[in-house]
């Protein structure tokens, strides 16, 4: 479809997400087509379409989504060599170091910054939490017959991260996917994506999804022993929640606080 003209809706979503959202997608960032950033300015971390399936989403509509991202950088040497590196296409090649020209001077200071958050804003130790947009299918303007999705995170890193776990909490839909008339048009719609995701996800309702324990690694609701939650470690070396309710004995360091679960 091509791009209809027209202003665009500075917000996407409801006060609060809807079902089906939040959706949880996972994976180790794997090789695209090396536009991202060669053509667009804009790099886009690729997960293989498993990453769908955790919750049941392979058929989820294709088009433009928003929501909070982290990265595992522990799993990089497992997923890459100095050769090679997962792909989504047949090209296993080391990438040329991807170039971000999109995100810097988009900041204004009535939205969250493309600086990352962590979860309890205090301790470096909890993994960074990135505002996140993303496109999930066939690339109409490149006319792509494989389906992808093509995530970019709203942060300047200093070098690539492939083979890195990149969770993602998706929590809106901006649009569908359209055919572009130009490269220039393209690379304007994608630019407007990432305020929409910012003025998106500054409401409370999304922000407060940002701790999320899916971010930080947990397998998912309703997992057998488990209450994820933000936790801090008092003076007797007792973890306790956010209302001082006792979740776990094995806190260590007295004053340290994070995302975890109770023992
Ligand atoms: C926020 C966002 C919106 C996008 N919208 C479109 C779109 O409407 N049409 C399209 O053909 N591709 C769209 N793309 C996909 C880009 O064309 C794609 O990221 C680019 O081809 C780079 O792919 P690569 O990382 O596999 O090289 C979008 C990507 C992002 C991150
Ligand atoms: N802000 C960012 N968002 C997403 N990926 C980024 C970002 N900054 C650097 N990267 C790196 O750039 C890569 C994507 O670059 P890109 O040119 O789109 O290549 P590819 O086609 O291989 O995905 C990602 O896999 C990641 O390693």
């Amino acid at each position: 479809m091509v791009r209809p003209n027209g202003p665009r809706d500075p917000i996407a979503g409801p006060e609060h997400p809807q079902p089906p959202f939040p959706l949880k997608l996972r994976g180790p960032v794997i090789k695209g087509f090396g536009r991202g950033s060669k053509e667009l300015g804009i790099p886009t971390a690729n997960i293989p379409l498993s990453g769908l399936s955790i919750g049941g989403h392979d058929d989820l509509d294709s088009g433009i989504y928003y929501g909070w991202a982290t990265l595992d950088h522990s799993t990089i040497s497992q997923n890459t060599s100095s050769t090679s590196v997962l792909s989504a296409t047949d090209d296993t090649s080391v990438p040329e170091q991807s170039k971000n020209f999109a995100v810097a001077d988009l900041e204004s200071a009535s939205v969250p910054p493309s600086r990352p958050l962590t979860p309890s804003q205090v301790q470096d130790e909890t993994p960074k939490v990135y505002p996140t947009v993303l496109s999930i299918g066939y690339n109409p303007f490149y006319a792509n017959t494989t389906r992808s999705i093509e995530i970019h995170l709203l942060h300047l890193f200093p070098s690539d991260f492939y083979g890195a776990t990149l969770s993602l909490l998706i929590l809106g839909f901006i649009r569908p996917e359209y055919d572009y008339v130009d490269k220039d048009a393209l690379v304007e719609d994608i630019r407007e994506d990432i305020r929409v995701t910012q003025r998106s996800l500054a409401r409370d309702a999304y922000g407060k999804f940002a701790r999320d324990g899916w971010l930080v690694g947990a397998g998912g609701e309703g997992e057998e022993g488990e209450k994820e939650g933000v936790y801090k470690v008092g003076a007797d070396g007792v973890k306790r929640d956010s209302a001082g309710v006792v979740i776990g004995s094995r806190g260590g360091q007295k004053g340290n606080v994070g995302i975890g679960f109770a023992e």
